[in-house]
C-alpha cells in the first residue's frame, strides 16, 4: 500500500486525539475458521471512557511509546507494552508505511492516557490504535477519509474499525465488517472493570472446549444479530434491550473468573435492569433507565462491594482529533 505525499505539508508540533471503548451489546460467537479466528454477529456501542494520545514528531525516525500519569486508576501500567509491539505503535507505523514517508525522519512519539482497563473487553488498546492513527494522520497531514483510516487498522485487531468509527454498530466477519446504526437515544450503563485482565484468545478457546465438550450447544449456523436488539437500540427502549443483550463469551468468562457471576448478581439486586459481561470480560456491565439511575447504581455497588463502579453512556463519537 502507498499513498502520494501532499504537495503542501502543514507543520504541527503535535496532535491529540481522543477514542472510545466499546461494550458489546451483543455478541454472538459461531466456529473457529481454518485461521483460528471466529465469526461473530456483534452490536458495539461506543461508551464514554475515552483513550487519549498526544503525537509528537521526532525527527530521527523512532516510533516510542509512553503512558501519562494521569491514566485512570484502572489501568495497571506493568500490563502495557511500551515498545515497538503496542498497538499505538503499530498504528503509527501502519500508517507511515501506506503514507510512503521517510522512516528516517518521520518518528513520532506517542503518549497515551489510558481511561479503559487493560485487557479487561472493552476494546483499550484497540482505541489507543485509532487514537494514534488520527492523531498521526493530522501530524502527517495525511488527508485521508475515515472509512480509509478504518481499513488501515483493522489487521492491528478486530476491534480496531469500530474504535475508528465509533457510535453504535453491527459487527460482521470477525468484528472489523461494519454497518453504522442510528441510535440517537442514549443507552445509561454502569461498569465495573476488574484489576486483572483476560486474554481474549483464552476466552474464546474456553468456549470452542465447552462446546466441543457438550458444556455448551454447538452454535447451527453462522451467528445473526437480533433485529429485535437492534429495533430496541434504535428506538430507545431500555426495557426491551434488557431483555436481549447476549454474549456467548460470557460463559467462559465466568468459568475462568468465578467473581463476576457474584457480580452480576449484586447488580441486579441492586436494580440495574440487566448485566452482562463485556465482550471477552472481566469488565462488568450493567444497564439503567437513565443517567440518574446510572449514578446511584454505580454507587450503590461501589458501597456494597467496596469495587469501583463508573457511570456511562453511547453511542458517543469514534476516533477524532482534538
Ligand atoms: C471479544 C471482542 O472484543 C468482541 O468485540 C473481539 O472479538 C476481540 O477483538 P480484538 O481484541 O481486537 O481481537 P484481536 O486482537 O484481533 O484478536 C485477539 C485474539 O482473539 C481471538 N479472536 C478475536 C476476534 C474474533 N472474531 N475471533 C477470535 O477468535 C483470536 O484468538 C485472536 O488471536
Ligand atoms: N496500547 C495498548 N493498550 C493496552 N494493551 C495493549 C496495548 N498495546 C498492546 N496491548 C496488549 O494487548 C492486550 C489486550 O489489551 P486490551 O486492553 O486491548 O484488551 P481488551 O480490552 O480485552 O481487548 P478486546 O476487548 O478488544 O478483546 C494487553 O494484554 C496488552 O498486552
Amino acid at each position: 500500500m502507498s499513498h502520494p505525499a501532499p504537495s503542501t505539508t502543514r507543520l504541527f508540533s503535535h496532535a491529540t486525539a481522543q477514542a472510545p471503548g466499546k461494550v458489546n451489546l451483543s455478541l454472538r460467537v459461531g466456529t473457529p475458521r481454518v485461521d483460528g479466528y471466529h465469526p461473530v454477529a456483534s452490536v458495539y456501542l461506543a461508551v464514554s471512557m475515552l483513550e487519549e494520545v498526544t503525537a509528537t514528531p521526532r525527527q530521527d525516525g523512532e516510533i516510542t511509546v509512553t503512558l501519562s500519569e494521569q491514566s485512570s486508576a484502572f489501568v495497571d501500567p506493568d500490563a502495557i507494552p511500551v515498545d515497538s509491539s503496542n498497538l499505538a505503535a503499530r498504528a503509527a507505523l501502519r500508517l507511515r508505511e501506506y503514507l510512503g514517508r521517510d522512516p528516517q525522519t518521520h518518528g513520532v512519539h506517542l503518549e497515551i492516557t489510558k481511561q479503559v482497563p487493560v485487557a479487561g473487553g472493552m476494546g483499550g488498546g484497540s482505541a489507543d490504535a485509532a487514537a494514534a492513527l488520527l492523531a498521526c494522520a493530522a501530524l502527517w497531514d495525511a488527508g485521508l477519509s475515515r472509512q480509509t483510516l478504518a481499513e488501515i487498522a483493522a489487521p492491528l485487531g478486530a476491534d480496531v474499525p469500530f474504535a475508528v468509527m465509533g457510535g453504535a454498530a453491527v459487527g460482521l466477519g470477525v468484528g472489523d465488517e461494519l454497518t453504522p446504526l442510528l441510535a440517537r437515544h442514549p443507552v445509561h450503563l454502569v461498569l465495573v472493570p476488574a484489576t486483572t485482565g483476560l486474554s481474549t484468545p483464552q476466552v474464546y478457546g474456553l468456549l470452542d472446549q465447552l462446546r466441543e465438550e457438550g458444556g455448551l450447544p454447538m452454535p447451527e449456523a453462522d451467528p445473526e444479530v437480533d433485529p429485535q436488539l437492534v429495533q430496541a437500540l434504535t428506538s430507545g427502549d431500555a426495557e426491551e434491550l434488557a431483555l436481549l443483550l447476549a454474549n456467548d463469551l460470557q460463559v467462559p468468562a465466568a468459568t475462568l473468573v468465578p467473581e463476576l457471576s457474584e457480580m452480576l448478581d449484586v447488580g441486579l439486586e441492586e436494580g440495574a435492569l440487566a448485566g452482562q459481561v463485556s465482550g471477552s470480560g472481566p469488565t462488568v456491565m450493567f444497564l439503567a433507565r437513565s443517567a440518574e439511575e446510572s449514578f446511584q447504581l454505580a454507587a450503590r455497588i461501589e458501597d456494597r462491594t467496596g469495587v469501583a463502579a463508573v457511570a456511562v453512556h453511547g453511542p458517543v463519537h469514534g476516533a477524532r482529533v482534538l
